[in-house]
């Protein structure tokens, strides 16, 4: 079984270095996806693998196969590894039919006529686009040309299969459904594929693993419940999902769990404290907070304010004196003072000086 390898990637523009020293396998058959927000070296890295961009330095080899190397100055031109890609732009060639589509990359590989056609047939059968193989681009809709993107991609049937935003042209009920529709095509094919996306609940839906990049570094590498239930750190935190980042000083430590003091003055039990200094933030995830009726274990007194309705959940926002969060409910409270329960599993503890830089996000408000 051949793995991918990339060990020390690191891609430079001149003097902005796009990737640095990434090391990542993906084992056969696996959906990896890369997350991250723009321009922290997702697509670099895709088209240093795809060997539309030169890397500075490292190794990437697929198995055996060693597509660059900058130790012995090895590097492959792109159509001698084998690989799909996939824009967001789906870039068909406007004057040539779907099948003429199909046709250029077996052309290209010296493929004959027959084992073409066959080829052809085959691809457009995968994505259920058979019966638009004499149709141009320009009479399909967005989802159909970008199913014939991917029919070009695979009917040379690559080692790889590469996808840059391939479905970022969708409106979103068609997103939803081509990423079902993709991941069970690419289990059906068992080919390896890199995604690459910024839209964290694309990634979570879809990947075996997620690589979440930063900066152009590998921040966290996991399934997606590791990556959202156990984030390594505190943009990880931020970026996936929603969290919430409580300040506080830890006033004791433990194997098993910490107890730690609030900006607001009250005590709470949290999971383990990291090693360092004492000012830490408590992250925890809106939907794991609770409200209570009166004080308890664990429970601080809030005010509740502004609540948004996010289509399946109500969020609000929550204030003590020192301390501004927020919760989501499954139904509409009323707002006023109310009691806020903070699960001590359901809490990562990250140092202080980790903070993230926000992104807040808007909603309507009920
Ligand atoms: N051809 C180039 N010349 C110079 N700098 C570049 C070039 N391509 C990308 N960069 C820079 O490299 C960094 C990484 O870009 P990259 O396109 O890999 O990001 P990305 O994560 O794919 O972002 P997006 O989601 O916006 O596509 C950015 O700072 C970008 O400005």
């Amino acid at each position: 079984m051949a793995d991918l390898v990339l060990e020390n990637l690191t891609i430079a523009y001149g003097n902005v270095t796009a990737v640095r020293d990434v090391s990542l396998t993906i084992p056969k058959g696996e959906f990896l996806t890369l997350l991250g927000p723009s321009g922290c070296g997702k697509s670099t890295t895709l088209f240093a693998i795809a060997g539309l961009n030169h890397a500075t330095s490292g190794r990437i080899a697929l198995g055996e196969r060693v597509f660059f190397d900058d130790r012995t100055g090895r590097s492959e031109p792109p159509e001698r590894r084998n690989i799909g890609l996939v824009f967001q732009s789906y870039a068909l060639w406007p004057h040539k039919t779907v099948a003429d589509n199909l046709a250029f990359p077996l052309e290209l590989r010296k493929v004959g006529r027959a084992e073409r056609d066959r080829a052809i047939a085959e691809a457009l059968d995968l994505v259920e686009m058979g019966a638009y193989a004499r149709r141009y681009p320009f009479e399909l809709s967005g989802g159909q040309q970008q199913r014939v993107a991917l029919a070009r991609a695979l009917v040379y049937r690559p080692s790889l299969l590469l996808l840059d935003e391939p479905l970022s042209n969708l409106d979103a009920k068609l997103r939803e459904r081509a990423r079902v529709w993709l991941r069970e095509l690419q289990e059906r094919l068992n080919v390896t594929t890199i995604y690459v996306t910024h839209d964290q609940a694309e990634a979570l839906a879809v990947s075996d693993r997620i690589a979440v990049m930063h900066n152009g570094t590998i921040r966290q590498l996991g399934t997606p419940t590791e990556i959202y239930e156990q984030p390594s750190d505190a943009f990880v935190a931020d970026f996936i999902g929603s969290s919430n980042f409580l300040e506080g000083t830890v006033v004791e430590r433990g194997a098993s769990g910490s107890r730690v003091r609030l900006a607001n003055g009250a005590t709470i039990a949290t999971s383990a404290a990291p090693g360092g200094p004492g000012e830490v933030l408590v992250a925890i995830r809106p939907e794991r907070i609770t409200l209570a009726d009166g004080p308890g274990e664990n429970t601080i007194p809030v005010t509740l304010g502004t609540g948004s309705y996010l289509g399946s959940v109500y969020q609000y926002e929550v204030s003590t004196p020192g301390l501004n969060f927020r919760i989501q409910t499954d139904r509409r409270v009323p707002q006023g003072d109310v009691f806020a329960r903070i699960p001590p599993e359901a809490t990562t503890l990250f140092l202080k000086s980790e903070a993230p830089v926000r992104n807040e996000e808007a909603a309507p408000v009920v």
